[in-house]
């Protein structure tokens, strides 16, 4: 699960110079028997040739007897055994337990790094030619990729059905054949699986079996109010769907002072994003010794993230990051957190989740989704303490910015906040009834370059009548049918 986290990768580039170490002391070894041999190759020879020189005479001498019977019994059969032995197994046997090692990436964590990277390149629709040769959105990293590698990258690409992306690859491939060896090994593979998607592509097309310019990304559709709930998170992480100025005009942003005394004296700056339905974004609400202590608590704790699903959590392509859960019991800091949050959303957090601490690496993203429960995860047991009701609101910590990509985004409401290190964002799940929202559908957008830290404050509704009320009427827009109806979708889907 290495690709999914920063953390993990750079433990594994340590193995990787353990492993280098090995190879070298292996080489070392090698080295010095093949020089103890050459050695003795040549003094053979010398001494053979010597004989030469000698011609007949040479088996006169009974010393000469002597040597040339030396040579051939016991001198051959050191020879023979050193060449029989095994030379630098201690460096091997080490070489293959690390290998063996727990995060050492195998080939289904290679097929992944590869989906990470269509998944950044279809998302933000970044050229391959570009992608190749080191520049991610625009920013060099002075990485190229050789013709193999792009065949590799096309094949997967091919294998998920993207086949547009596959040709991209399988055509970059072909320019980057340099040597004649090159040429000779990869250029009839690539010329068969460039056949394959052309192939593929003029079936889909249904064009009399040709198939003219292939794109590598379909045109951004001109109406964008009607997509896939898929397509709308992309073109959300993407920044094609963002606010109008008619969508913001209302928007205000000051220094609240009201929840709690405290706060007169130390405001806390948010920022309204949205009034309908509410996003706030707060900033500077963490101290970098917070921070700190974060990461002490939660350094090697995490692992592969889950969906849940029917039966059991399952990981899927859907999320990939690694979290993990750390009760407020375990540090003043997560105390200190919550009672921040409670002046920042006016709620109760005595019964908020765990927290949850979330890492996404290069590729690393959580699609779109709902952190509310439906129905149907209360009735068939998937929510953990279901007596403390639904996730009523979320408040989402940035640990760090992130270099490139990683952003937050809410499709429905056409919001894509950057992680901004300290700053928190803050909606609610649930209608004041009760009922979950569906326009706070978001999802973290995959990360394109640097690591990011999230924290997830999950509060559920018990307890907060006298915070937020709850209504009778129902202010949502959709009808407990039509909710009940996406339960059951979301059910099957996973
Ligand atoms: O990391 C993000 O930006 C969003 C994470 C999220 O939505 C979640 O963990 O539920
Ligand atoms: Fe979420």
């Amino acid at each position: 699960e290495f690709y999914s986290s920063i953390h993990a990768m750079s433990k594994v580039f340590g193995y990787e110079q353990k492993l280098l170490q090995h190879m070298q002391k292996f080489i070392a070894d090698n080295d010095s028997k093949l020089d103890f041999l050459k050695a003795r190759l040549e003094e053979f020879e010398r001494e053979r040739n010597e004989a030469l020189q000698w011609g007949v005479a040479y088996f006169e001498s009974p010393l000469n007897k002597y040597l040339l019977s030396k040579r051939l019994t016991l001198d051959w059969q050191r020879i023979a055994n050193l060449m029989a032995a095994s030379t630098g197994e201690k460096s091997l046997s080490r070489l293959h337990q690390l290998r063996q090692r727990k995060h050492m990436p195998n080939e289904a964590e290679l097929e992944g790094a590869i989906d990470g990277l269509l998944r950044l390149q279809s998302i933000y629709r970044l050229q391959t030619k570009h992608v190749a040769a080191g520049i991610l959105d625009g920013v060099s990293y002075g990485t190229q990729l050789n013709a193999e590698h792009c065949l590799d990258i096309g094949q997967q690409a091919l294998r998920l059905e993207h086949l547009q992306l596959a040709h991209a690859w399988l055509m970059e491939a072909n320019n980057r054949l340099t040597t004649a060896e090159d040429h000779h090994q990869l250029q009839p593979q690539i010329a068969e699986k460039l056949a394959q998607v052309k192939a593929r592509l003029s079936n889909n097309q249904g064009v009399n079996g040709t198939v003219e310019k292939i794109e590598e990304h379909s045109p951004v559709p001109e109406n964008l109010t009607v997509l896939s709930e898929f397509d709308a998170y992309r073109y959300t992480c993407s920044g094609h769907i963002k606010p109008t100025p008619s969508d913001q005009r209302d928007l205000r942003c000051g220094y609240l002072t009201e929840t709690h005394p405290f706060l007169l004296l130390a405001p806390l700056k948010v920022e309204e994003l949205r009034t309908e339905p509410l996003l706030l974004l707060y900033h500077e609400v963490l101290y970098q010794s917070e921070i700190d202590v974060i990461t002490k608590l939660t350094r090697n704790k995490i692992e592969r993230a889950t969906v849940t699903g029917q039966n059991s959590s399952t990981v899927s392509n859907a999320r990939t990051s690694q979290f993990t859960f750390i009760p407020k019991t375990r540090h003043k800091v997560l105390r200190t957190i919550d009672q921040r949050v409670e002046d920042m959303t006016g709620l109760n957090l005595m019964f908020a989740e765990d927290h949850q601490f979330s890492n996404y690496g290069v590729g690393g993203h959580y699609a779109q989704h709902m952190d509310w429960f439906y129905p149907n995860a209360f009735e068939t047991n998937q929510v953990a303490n279901p007596e403390m009701g639904n996730r009523i609101a979320t408040v989402l910590f940035y640990l760090t910015d992130v270099a490139q990509g990683g952003g937050t985004a809410f499709p429905i409401i056409k919001q894509l906040l950057k992680p901004e290190k300290y700053a928190a964002a803050f909606w609610y799940n649930l209608h004041a009834s009760g009922v979950g929202d569906t326009r706070v559908l978001h999802g973290a957008c995959p990360i394109i370059a640097g690591s990011k830290w999230v924290l997830n404050r999950w509060i559920r509704e018990n307890y907060q009548s006298d915070k937020r009320p709850c209504e009778l009427w129902d202010d949502s827009q959709i009808s407990l049918s039509q909710l009940l109806e996406l339960s059951r979708r979301a059910s099957k889907q996973i």
